[in-house]
């Protein structure tokens, strides 16, 4: 099981001192949507840079245009690439293929996909590499969380790999890890955290003892 850091609510140089602070703990560094709004590509490229030996996720949440977007994060130095479960089979194809050639990752984000079950079944067929569960901060605030669709897509997924984010906490990680997902994100649950080392080292100490 890996931990995923995500980082949403930073610019690029706060990103990287969070993620000097944690590197040790974390396998997979995140650039989530808003920093990807706010500072582009560059910011994957230059966290890339900046920690080598860390896979990089360029949180594109790629609606349409899959080949073309897949081409552009790989260009930049993402490792793993998002794409929404809920946008249609021609784009999960066209991303997948290009990320085939570019030796990348596919992760697809479910949010507010409505059937799970069918969808994950379907993106496991299409050859994704990973298919993650995830809560959005909107709903989050409504006190949501994927937990039960993690068990849902632990049942049907043959191939991917599984993934779970949205709100986790070390008070919560423990039911996550019951589930035994290959990938746990987390971005509040360490980087809204006074001492994020001490955070992201206990996390990493519950996924290891599993
Ligand atoms: O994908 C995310 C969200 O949609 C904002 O872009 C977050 O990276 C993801 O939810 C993990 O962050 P936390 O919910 O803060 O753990």
């Amino acid at each position: 099981m890996k931990l995923q850091l995500a980082l949403d609510l930073v610019n690029i140089p706060e990103g990287i001192e969070v993620v000097k602070e944690v590197q040790e703990y974390i396998d997979i560094v995140e650039i989530g949507t808003p920093v990807i709004i706010n500072e582009g590509l560059r910011a994957v490229k230059e966290m890339k840079e900046a920690f080598p030996s860390l896979e990089v996720l360029a949180d594109l949440k790629i609606m349409d245009a899959g080949g073309y977007e897949i081409m552009k994060a790989s260009e930049a130095g993402a490792d793993i690439i998002t794409v929404l479960g809920a946008t249609d089979d021609a784009t999960i194809i066209g991303a997948v293929e290009e990320a085939k050639k570019q030796g990348k990752s596919i992760l697809v984000d479910m949010i507010n996909v409505k059937d799970i079950e069918q969808r994950a079944k379907e993106l496991d067929a299409l050859g994704v590499d990973y298919i993650c569960v995830h809560t959005g901060y909107d709903l989050q605030a409504a006190g949501k969380n994927s937990f039960e669709e993690l068990a849902i897509i632990k049942r049907v997924v043959k191939n991917a790999k599984t993934a779970i984010a949205g709100g986790i906490k070390l008070s919560t990680l423990p039911e996550v890890i019951k589930e035994q997902p290959d990938l746990v994100i987390v971005g509040g649950g360490i980087t809204g955290q006074s001492d994020k080392q001490a955070a992201a080292a206990e996390m990493k100490k519950l996924i290891s003892q599993g």
